[in-house]
């Protein structure tokens, strides 16, 4: 029997700054007997390189279009450089953890948004879970960077809340947590500590839930299920209570406790 598993987005907005109680809380999530697995995003890191290369980029809805030259950048900051930095990180704290990306295993199977729009940014097609068993069986926590790849080998880059929720979704997981760099969702400076699917709807509507947090809201409301009853929205640079951080949790019905 698998244990129970629990999605980690970290965003790149909060790799650097994540505290020590974070990894902490990670360590003591493996000895409740849960089974953590993590999905990393790197959107400044990319930024930084692809400037330092004088590649130019933009974005469509919060999605960076992705020619050749990007795409090698993306690969090669997200499965490499921060990839390895997390691995090292988690390691230093106790936690055994292998990286890969979702190319290895054949983990992320894609497709194209759209080619002409978008170039090479991919919507996961599969999950095949196949490595992903393998680690879990040692105990060891995997660190997956979003890069996906189709059926012909070639290699896309995958928004990291969308690939997490693919993986939870694939995983049957019990618990997915997006860490970001903000306490949760905020309207007029405040933090709203729960939210209902059609709440998250009308933030979305009104303008309150914009760049970052679409993908993230949106990958939480597709992911709620009969199985995953709510998705949490955490700042990981926060000093853990009890391994418990207060965020916004977004709940499929408001009676869940
Ligand atoms: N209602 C909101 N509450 C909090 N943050 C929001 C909200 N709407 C948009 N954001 C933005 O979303 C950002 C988080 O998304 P992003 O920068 O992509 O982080 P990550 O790298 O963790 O995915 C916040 O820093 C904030 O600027
Ligand atoms: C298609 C697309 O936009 N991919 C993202 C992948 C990294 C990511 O999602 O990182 P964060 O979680 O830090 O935002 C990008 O190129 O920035």
């Amino acid at each position: 029997m698998t244990r129970p598993i629990v999605v980690l987005k970290c965003g790149g907005s909060t790799l650097e700054q994540l505290s020590d109680s974070f990894f902490e809380g990670l360590r003591a999530l493996q000895e409740q007997g849960k089974q953590p697995v993590i999905v990393h995003g790197g959107g400044p890191d990319i930024q930084s390189m692809l400037q330092q290369l004088d590649i130019k980029t933009e974005f469509h809805d919060g999605l960076r279009k992705t020619t050749e030259p990007v795409m090698n950048v993306v690969e090669m900051v997200l499965a490499g450089s921060v990839n390895k930095r997390l691995v090292t990180r988690l390691r230093s704290f106790g936690v055994d953890a292998a990286g890969l990306s979702g190319c290895d295993g054949g983990l992320l199977e894609c497709k194209p948004i759209s080619l002409e729009t978008l170039g090479l940014v991919g919507e996961v097609t599969h999950v095949t879970t196949n490595v992903l068993e393998a680690l879990f069986l040692k105990g060891i926590v995997p660190v997956i960077a979003p890069i996906g790849v189709d059926k012909e080998g070639v290699h896309y880059n995958i928004n990291a809340d969308t690939a997490a929720a693919a993986v939870a979704n694939a995983l049957h997981a019990e618990q997915l947590m997006f860490v970001t760099d903000v306490p949760g969702i905020l309207k007029d400076d405040k933090l709203i500590q729960e939210l209902s699917i059609s709440e998250c709807e009308a933030l979305i509507s009104d303008g309150t839930i914009y760049g970052g947090m679409l993908p993230k809201v949106r990958a939480a409301l597709a992911t709620l299920n009969d199985r995953l009853q709510q998705v949490a929205i955490v700042n990981g640079a926060m000093k853990q209570n009890n391994g418990c951080i207060r965020g916004t949790t977004i709940k499929r019905s408001l009676e869940v406790v």
